[in-house]
């Protein structure tokens, strides 16, 4: 799905989310395990107020787990309930419907002495495109649901899906924008995959990734593509790593478009290994 976020978008991505908060109990925000900070959105907690939440760092399966570990003590210490998941793992997922039951509950007892009917409860999920809502979802329900998208001027009655039958969730998750007002961030963003290829220059993205990897993760680089760490010229590693991977233009040119895919490609793939992007201590 391509979402182009105009302010028009912006602000009435809010507003539904803010409708939607009302109805729930909790908010389960998705963020990716890779870019924590970057991939969440700049405006939630300010429409969250003090609604709970439950952070999920989603596709843990490609960060780097040394830090996962530390942006779940980071937030632990923040006083916010996190997780680490990777949707394709059942454990994972029976593992969010246990941590939810529990921040629920605490909610519905408050709730019940408050003389409050006992009913499920309820939450929303939200998070970025392409975060990993809509397989959360599918998974947590065990089936596919239809993806109802966000059609204009199209009403729906708010359904609820049981998770189990003391806790349901909104059936429609909240889509909200990233922070790609900061030129950083919409580099990692787009490394991960986050945001569309075509939004940045392929090869900018490329540059990008060396760099950061030569940085945090040199050894990964001299491991995948032995190239010369010493040498700090950036089209001097390009010309190493086409001319190894075979990105060869007409006349034996080194083809850097192909290059950065190559590049990108492993990275998002794991062939760089598990790579982390933002760390806890400059979030
Ligand atoms: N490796 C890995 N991939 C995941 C994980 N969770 C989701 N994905 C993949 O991420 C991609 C996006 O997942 P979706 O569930 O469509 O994301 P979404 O947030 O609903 O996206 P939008 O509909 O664009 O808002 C899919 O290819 C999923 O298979 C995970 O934990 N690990």
């Amino acid at each position: 799905m391509t979402i182009q976020w105009f302010p028009g978008h912006m602000a009435k991505a809010k507003r539904q989310v803010e409708e939607k908060l009302k109805l729930v109990d909790f908010v389960i925000e998705l963020v990716d395990a890779r870019v924590p900070i970057s991939s969440q959105n700049p405006m939630l907690q300010e429409v969250l107020g003090d609604k709970e939440k439950l952070i999920l760092l989603m596709k843990k399966d490609l960060a780097d787990p040394q830090m996962t570990k530390k942006w779940e003590e980071h937030f632990a210490a923040k006083g916010i309930p996190s997780l680490a998941v990777n949707a394709h793992e059942a454990k994972d997922i029976q593992q969010i419907v246990k941590v939810a039951k529990e921040i629920g509950e605490k909610k519905l007892e408050r709730l019940t002495k408050k003389g409050v009917k006992p009913r499920p409860i309820r939450a929303m999920i939200v998070g970025i495109p392409n975060v990993g809502k809509s397989t959360v979802i599918n998974r947590l329900v065990n089936k596919k649901i239809a993806k109802t998208g966000d059609r204009p001027g199209v009403t729906t009655a708010q359904q609820w899906i049981k998770v189990k039958k003391d806790f349901e969730l909104l059936d429609t998750p909240g889509i909200l924008w990233p922070k790609f007002e900061d030129e950083e961030v919409g580099y990692k963003l787009a490394a991960v995959g986050t945001i569309k290829d075509h939004i940045l220059h392929l090869d900018d993205i490329a540059v990008f990734v060396l760099r950061f990897l030569k940085d945090h993760y040199p050894d990964r680089l001299v491991e995948r593509y032995s190239i010369d760490l010493d040498v700090e010229d950036i089209v001097t590693w390009f010309d190493e790593i086409g001319k190894k991977r075979g990105c060869l233009a007409s006349g034996g040119m080194i083809d850097y478009e192909k290059t950065s895919e190559v590049i990108i490609r492993d990275l998002r793939t794991s062939k760089l290994g598990t790579i982390t992007f933002d760390f806890p201590d400059e979030g």
